[in-house]
């Protein structure tokens, strides 16, 4: 049998360190990679795509590697404990400590695995809604050489999106953790509405150091953001 580095023992995370973690989820091609490569420049986060770290793995020439082509060849999800101990190998290898999660989870058995192996709570989910003649056209005009984009994988890729991602999708939106925005519009318009999230994110959470950091702050930011409110009013 083949060595395989990723049946290996890996994590956990140090329990003191507090890391971000975001997950990008949509259809095939509604543009995950692409918001997330926008994401990365502006706000420092560190890309992982389940996909693409599957995709590498695969090239690994592993049994593991086999297994997964197979299942990639197909449309179908690979199973959970694999690609969760990538998205840990992969966090833990980074000096980053915040990482948008792309593609993942696609289905209950991928959170739940992740919720077992990682258990990092995600700031939240962000969503990116498309039409799926908008992803099919995209798709097939992406020309990446990818094994899996020709018409029989992709009906499979729409079918595991509809039946295994979209309870997952319910869950996060009944937690108050789901953000959605529209995909079908041009990635710079569809990211004025990502960035608008993440921003809100970095006030909220220069909200809360300060809150706890310094008092004097604190109540200045109660005075500033009374007197904003004033001004609200009056508008
Ligand atoms: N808003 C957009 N409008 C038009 N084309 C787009 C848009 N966003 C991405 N694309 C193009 O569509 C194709 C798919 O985009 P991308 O790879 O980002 O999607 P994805 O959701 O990551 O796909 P997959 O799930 O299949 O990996 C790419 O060729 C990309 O350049
Ligand atoms: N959580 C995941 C993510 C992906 N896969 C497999 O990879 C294929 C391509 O994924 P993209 O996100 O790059 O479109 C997908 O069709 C699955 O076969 C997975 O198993 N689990």
């Amino acid at each position: 049998m083949m060595a395989d580095a990723n049946k290996a023992y890996v994590g956990p995370i140090p329990s003191g360190k507090k890391i971000k973690i975001v997950f990008v989820i949509g259809g095939p091609g509604s543009g995950k990679g692409t918001q997330c490569s926008k994401i990365v420049n502006q706000f420092g986060y560190t890309h992982l795509s389940a996909g693409d770290l599957l995709r590498e793995e695969v090239k690994s020439n592993t049994e593991q590697g086999t297994m997964i082509q197979n299942f990639m060849h197909e449309g179908k999800l690979v199973p959970s404990d694999v690609s969760v101990r990538l998205l840990l190998k992969a966090i833990l290898a980074s000096g980053n400590d915040k990482f948008l999660i792309d593609g993942f989870p696609r289905n209950e058995e991928n959170r739940e695995a992740y919720e077992k192996i990682i258990n990092i709570d995600p700031e939240f989910v962000l969503l990116i809604d498309c039409s799926r003649e908008e992803m099919e056209r995209r798709i097939l005009h992406r020309n990446q050489g990818r094994d899996d984009d020709n018409m029989d994988t992709i009906r499979r890729r729409f079918q595991v999106f509809q039946e295994s991602t979209l309870p997952v999708i319910q869950h996060y939106e009944k937690m108050g953790k789901l953000r959605r925005v529209d995909g079908t519009r041009n990635p710079d318009m569809v990211f004025e509405d990502v960035k608008a999230i993440f921003e809100q994110l970095n006030t909220q959470a220069n909200q809360v150091s300060i809150a706890q950091t310094n008092p004097f702050k604190r109540w200045f930011l109660h005075l500033c953001c009374g007197c904003f409110d004033m001004q609200d009013r009056r508008d």
